[in-house]
């Protein structure tokens, strides 16, 4: 008997995305995109600056329409699965209410879905030890520096135990010593809980560290222009420094840049470093 594939917790079928269409101020953001992310796997974009990354995050978070093309979350329509909050959201800008306190910011989501105040808090408590932010519950967002906010905005992103994670440049705010904490802590919590995540960056030892698969985007319109399978087992302390780790930063920079041979070529928005 032949087990059957599970179900992807993304699937993108020659989406296209044309903003002001029809318009002289029309832009093709996306072409052709064809994507799937299994249940469980970490896949970032990376791509020159606006390659489209966003407007893809952004149409499998339903925020945006495809002009053409299909979304599937899990099976359903991206619409579905944001009603039935099947992924969590960490965008940009950390998105925290200024006049909610940390621990009201993290239980959003779940008073939103009528979670009793017993749980609500159990959760919180969890989450904000997770984030390594319990000292901080009554504090407000402006009292926090921007690295911790990102944080709480992880912490809020994973309040109802998504099956995914949609993060856009969650770290890019950070300084780099917490940045790699929070790369660390991030696997950990997608290991833990077994939820696959897309993670949009600029850096590409970032999505070589984090990722099952890198998915390299043209400038725009967007295409994927190669996707680099990264197999570096469990990450360590010492990972950053194996020579594996140096070839797959090597083959998403050649992956970048087209071909190789043209060292020199442009790369806006990327981080080489
Ligand atoms: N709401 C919108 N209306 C019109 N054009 C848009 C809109 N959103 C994005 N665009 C255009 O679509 C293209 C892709 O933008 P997007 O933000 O997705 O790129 P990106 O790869 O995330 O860029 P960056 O790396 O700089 O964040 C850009 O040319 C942008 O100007």
């Amino acid at each position: 008997m032949t087990e059957e594939a599970p179900i992807p917790a993304v699937h993108l079928s020659a989406v296209d995305k044309t903003f002001g269409a029809g318009t002289s101020a029309s832009v093709t953001a996306l072409e052709g995109i064809d994507l799937t992310v299994a249940p469980g796997e970490f896949v970032s974009l990376i791509g020159p600056s606006g390659c489209g990354k966003s407007t893809l995050m952004r149409i499998v978070a339903d925020l945006e329409q495809p002009t053409s093309g299909t979304v599937a979350v899990f099976g359903k329509t991206a619409k579905q699965a944001r009603v039935d909050q099947d992924y969590g959201i960490a965008f940009q800008a950390a998105g925290l209410l200024p006049w909610r306190t940390v621990r009201a910011n993290i239980e959003l989501p779940l008073e939103l879905h009528g979670t009793k105040k017993a749980q609500r808090r159990a959760r919180a408590d969890e989450l904000l030890e997770t984030v390594g932010l319990t000292d901080f519950a009554n504090h407000r967002p402006e009292q926090l520096s921007g690295g911790m906010q990102q944080r709480v905005a992880i912490a809020r992103s994973l309040a109802e135990q998504p099956r995914l994670l949609l993060m856009d440049e969650p770290f890019g705010a950070l300084d780099e010593m917490t940045r790699e904490r929070m790369q660390g802590e991030l696997l950990r919590l997608a290991a833990a809980t077994g939820c696959a995540v897309v993670f949009v960056t600029h850096s590409i030892p970032e999505a070589v560290y984090l990722s099952d698969r890198v998915v390299v985007m043209s400038p725009r319109p967007g295409r994927i222009a190669e996707i680099v399978p990264v197999s570096l087992g469990e990450r360590t302390e010492d990972t950053r420094e194996a020579g594996d780790f140096f070839a797959a930063v090597t083959a998403v920079r050649e992956a970048l840049r087209g071909h190789p041979s043209d060292p020199d070529a442009p790369l806006r928005g990327v981080d080489l470093r």
